[in-house]
């Protein structure tokens, strides 16, 4: 094992541990967290993430439903049966697995789930507050990320944070929850011309790009934190992400592999989102 990695398995361990004592209380208060997934199709991928979203539900005591639908659903099902969900008094928190097939568009299912429901942190009232710095749900890759460093003591504070990407789920709010935490922070995309010029400059560098160990050496600089967001496969079909990790990790002082990095840090932070949803119910 290299010294310089941070394990995202053993870490979102920790975090379940903690969410499993909030289960037993609200257990105890007559309270089972509940969450409904719903998949639309069978992309083979999702499938996987769906199935240990449930599985993990299971093992912390919270009670799951998974609601599979035919890939050639009508957005006006699926609008129906987020519906059913946000009357459902068991379930605490909704989600839909993304991507969706191309016949509906995301922007108007994501804007069906209750606010009070929304666990992935999607929906526009939850995005709106989390830029203004209000309590809500956060999406659960970036909140993953920010325990991340949390967990490993890395203060981000005066530190610049780079982030290349800039998608609605992970690179926009990754910037702004950075941001909060008073680090400067610089946003790259496809379109950044002289990507070097800025990964050079990070401190913390956030990689989100979709394509397959494009970060190398090269973009790093001596002693930065890298945090990978890909989930690709190689040429050997092995999972791998958007940083060459055997080359970057001789120059970074710390980083997340894949797998074991973020991606159970986005399924412990859902879990703790459902808790905290069914925590709010028992408020009012
Ligand atoms: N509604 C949502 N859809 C999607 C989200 C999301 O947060 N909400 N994020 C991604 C996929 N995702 C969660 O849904 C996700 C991806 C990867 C992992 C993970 O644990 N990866 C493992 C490897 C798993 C494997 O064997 O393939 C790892 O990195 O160690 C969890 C969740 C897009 N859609």
């Amino acid at each position: 094992m290299i010294d310089n990695l941070i394990d995202g398995k053993q870490i979102a361990g920790q975090v379940t541990e903690e969410v499993q004592k909030r289960v037993e209380a609200l257990k105890a208060k007559g309270i089972t967290p509940g969450l409904a997934v719903v998949l639309v199709g069978n992309n083979p991928a999702s499938q996987t993430y769906v199935n240990n979203k449930t599985k993990t539900c299971e093992r912390l005591g919270m009670y799951s439903i998974l609601i599979q639908l035919d890939e050639g659903v009508s957005e006006a099902e699926l609008l129906n049966q987020v519906e059913l969900l946000n009357n459902d008094e068991k379930i605490h928190g909704i989600l839909v697995q993304l991507p969706l097939p191309k016949q509906i568009d995301e922007d108007r299912v994501i804007a069906k789930i209750s606010p009070f429901k929304d666990v992935d942190g999607f929906h526009p009232e939850s995005v709106g507050k989390m830029m203004i710095g209000q309590q809500t749900f956060l999406p659960c890759t970036p909140f993953g990320i920010l325990k991340l460093l949390e967990y490993s003591n890395i203060d981000v504070a005066g530190k610049h944070a780079v982030i290349i990407g800039r998608s609605n789920i992970v690179g926009k709010p990754m910037g702004q929850l950075l941001l909060q935490k008073d680090a400067t922070v610089t946003y790259c995309h496809s379109k950044t011309t002289d990507l070097h010029a800025f990964t050079k400059q990070a401190d913390i560098l956030v990689v989100a790009t979709g394509r397959t160990k494009m970060i190398d050496a090269s973009y790093v600089k001596e002693g930065a934190v890298v945090i990978d967001v890909g989930i690709n496969r190689d040429e050997n079909n092995k999972l791998c992400g958007d940083v060459d990790f055997d080359s970057v990790k001789e120059v970074a002082s710390k980083i997340t592999p894949v797998p074991g990095g973020v991606g159970p840090m986005t399924i412990a932070m859902l879990m703790e989102n459902t808790c905290l949803a069914a925590e709010n119910t028992s408020k009012n």
